[in-house]
């Protein structure tokens, strides 16, 4: 093998989503079957031996393509030389706890993150957040890193994107490969906006295919939105293999490219398209070429799609307030 491995970097390596990445990306999911791959995983100091006792089952798969882990509790040491890093570990919201606290915890792993990644990263770093509320710690992230170019921080909403196909193919019987176009907007939050109206079903409009504005106000959007808190009702712990199969899916798309004739969902930093104020790093409708993502532009946003659309992205804004305040960013 003569390719340059890639390196990856992990964080909350030892969490039930790292469980659920770790043996796709040496596997060759993450980037491709033929690129070689270095992982690094960092972990706080109590999620170290878990992060071990993970390597040495890496070990035990014998992946041709994994060509060493190191594992670190130092930002500073798990991000040099980082190709791809994904921010999974974070603080989770417990009892008692308010949407501040749980903002200023995070602030206090994404700011040093961003920083290290500032410091030490390759020059080509792409990152995705995955640990919530992914969207303004991917802000946090990028706010610390700025000499990094800010489109490489990226929020993950394609959990969400993945999550309206599969609805939209359970309604219309058509199976998820023939849906294209699908949006989620806004915030990877209960405000998010799954979008059809510009969706195709087998070619056909999705909107048109459905022709139920009742379904999708009351049962589609709810659905998605909710779905994280619904599988954490169902399973007693929060969605894993399916978020870790979504970061997969989001990186890859960056890497390789999205398919002529579709797009996909992402969080990434609005250059003020479709009214979402700049800055802010919202979910949109894009595109993947050369390693860069584009927001498609030029759709027409219907009232329906404009109210939801508004709402989600004005919870981004209080969001950025709120760690403004805090001195976060
Ligand atoms: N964007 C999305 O669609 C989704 C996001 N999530 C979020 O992903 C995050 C991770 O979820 P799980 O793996 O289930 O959680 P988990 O609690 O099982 O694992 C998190 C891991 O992160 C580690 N960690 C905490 N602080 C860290 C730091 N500063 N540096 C390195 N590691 C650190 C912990 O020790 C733990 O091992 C959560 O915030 C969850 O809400 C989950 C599903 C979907
Ligand atoms: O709700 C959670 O904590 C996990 C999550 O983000 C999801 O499943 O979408």
């Amino acid at each position: 093998m003569t390719r340059t491995p890639v390196t990856v970097t992990v964080t909350g390596a030892a969490g039930q989503i790292g469980y659920a990445l770790l043996f796709r990306i040496a596997s060759g999911q993450l980037l491709g079957a033929d690129v070689p791959v270095t992982l690094r995983l960092l972990e706080i100091p109590q999620g170290l031996k878990a992060a071990e006792g993970t390597a040495m089952e890496l070990d035990d798969c014998a992946f041709p393509l994994l060509q060493g882990i190191d594992i670190s509790d130092d930002p500073n040491v798990a991000f040099d030389g980082a190709n791809v890093a994904l921010l999974v570990g974070a603080r989770p919201r417990t009892k008692g706890m308010e949407r501040g606290d749980l903002l200023e915890a995070n602030g206090g792993i994404f700011k040093p993150q961003g920083k290290a990644i500032n410091d030490h990263a390759a020059d080509d770093i792409k990152v995705l957040v995955v640990g919530n509320p992914a969207n303004t710690n991917a802000l946090i992230a990028q706010a610390a890193a700025p000499d990094v170019p800010a489109e490489r921080f990226t929020a993950m909403t394609r959990l969400d994107h993945n999550r309206a196909l599969s609805q939209l193919s359970k309604k219309t019987g058509a199976p998820v490969s023939e849906i294209k176009k699908l949006t989620i907007w806004g915030n990877h939050s209960a405000t998010q906006y799954p979008d059809v109206f510009h969706a195709e079903v087998a070619g056909k409009n999705a909107a048109e295919v459905v022709n139920d504005e009742q379904w999708l106000a009351d049962t589609f959007i709810p659905t998605v939105a909710k779905r994280g808190a619904a599988i954490i009702e169902a399973r007693g712990a929060s969605s894993a293999a399916s978020a870790a199969n979504a970061a997969i899916d989001h990186v890859y798309t960056w890497v390789n490219g999205t398919a002529a004739g579709d797009w996909t969902s992402a969080g990434v930093v609005s250059d003020g398209s479709y009214g979402v104020p700049q800055g802010l790093i919202s979910s949109f409708p894009v595109t993947a070429k050369d390693g860069k993502f584009e927001i498609v532009q030029g759709l027409d946003v219907n009232e329906f799609s404009r109210t939801r659309i508004d709402a989600s992205v004005k919870e981004l804004e209080e969001e950025r307030e709120a760690v403004r305040n805090l001195g976060l960013i």
